[in-house]
């Protein structure tokens, strides 16, 4: 299995290390445009391999796609992240340009690629893939979900003071600070609904910190998060190399799921070989329905900055 990560930044060099880490690839290639950027990455990591004890061989290059040919999956992490104060929207005018390039040069070398779309605002940069790539719609997955209920379930057992190993809970909708849709109504500490444990203000500070995680995180560090994105991503990875068929809340192009089409917007799917295996129908609260919406809504409207 070939996985080309295009950036070497933060969240670039994080997705190539739990990768490596994991061992489930043969090879990561990874891709800047900054010169000497991700061969210097890959040299790094490439020296932690006999200490962390994996095989994966990690190659960087700048800019030469011929090296990522044949790739089974690429992730797209280029692009500038936010600094504090901002939304993950504003990106969109230098990302989109950069998101669009970078995935026609991907296509030309591996036809067969199954994308992975990190850089934000990731719902319409994902939407910007489909858009323009061409390829098949199992094999674009927008990654938001998956981080957003890792986030999530952070937060659920702080307040439920547990171990995060007895939570389990799921987020929808947009990867955005006000379009995130934490599902409390789903989510169980060992089975039992946690709404039996939370009082109010607890279940409201729970969903309110997990919307905004990506903005709490950037305020802290001056740039966007990677650690928790870069393993969520390894974790998608894995379900496609390993055809884990595990299901997993990722960004996809919906066509009269949850009541919408034409949009990318995060909704739980299985996850295998074949990339999106299946997309999952679950039953939602008419809150919880009212609030994808007004997600969408909001989503489509950014999509409209979009010039193709
Ligand atoms: N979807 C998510 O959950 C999620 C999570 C974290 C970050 N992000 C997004 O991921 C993106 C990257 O974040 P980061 O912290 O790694 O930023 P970063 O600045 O550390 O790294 C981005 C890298 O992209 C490279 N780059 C720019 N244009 C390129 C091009 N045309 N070809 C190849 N490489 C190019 C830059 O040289 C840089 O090394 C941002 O848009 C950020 O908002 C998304
Ligand atoms: O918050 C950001 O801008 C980066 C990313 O989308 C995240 O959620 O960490």
């Amino acid at each position: 299995m070939k996985v080309t990560v295009v950036g070497a930044g933060a969240v670039g060099a994080s997705c190539a290390e739990y990768i490596a880490m994991k061992n489930f690839c043969s090879e990561v290639v990874l891709v800047d445009i900054k010169e000497g950027f991700a061969e210097g990455k890959a040299m790094d990591l490439m020296q932690t391999a006999s200490l962390n004890g994996f095989d994966t061989k990690i190659t960087g290059t700048t800019g030469d796609y011929s090296k990522t040919a044949g790739s089974h999956v690429a992730v797209i992490t280029s692009g500038i992240p936010r600094k504090p104060g901002m939304t993950r929207e504003e990106l969109i005018g230098i990302n989109a340009g950069i998101v669009k390039e970078v995935t026609e040069n991907l296509v030309k070398n591996s036809p067969n690629v199954i994308i992975i779309v990190v850089s934000n605002p990731m719902d319409t940069m994902a939407y910007l893939v489909h858009k323009t790539s061409g390829l098949p719609k199992n094999r674009i997955i927008g990654m938001g979900g998956a981080l957003d209920s890792a986030r999530f379930k952070y937060r659920l057992a702080e307040a439920l003071e547990s171990p995060i190993s007895d939570v389990d809970g799921m987020v929808i909708a947009a990867h955005s600070d006000t379009g995130m849709l934490p599902l409390l109504s789903k989510a169980t500490r060992n089975g039992v609904p946690v709404t039996e444990f939370l009082d109010e203000e607890q279940q409201k500070y729970v969903i309110e910190e997990t919307k905004v995680g990506g903005a709490t995180l950037t305020k802290l560090l001056g740039t966007s998060a990677w650690y928790a994105p870069g393993a969520a991503v390894s974790v998608m990875v894995q379900a496609i190399a390993c055809d884990q068929k595990k299901m997993i809340p990722c960004s996809l192009m919906l066509e009269g799921e949850y009541g919408q089409n034409d949009i990318c917007l995060g909704v739980p799917a299985i996850i295998g070989a074949n990339g999106v295996e299946k997309i999952v129908n679950i039953t939602l609260t008419a809150e919880e329905q009212l609030k994808f919406a007004e997600a969408a809504q909001a989503v489509r409207d950014v999509n409209g900055d979009l010039k193709f």
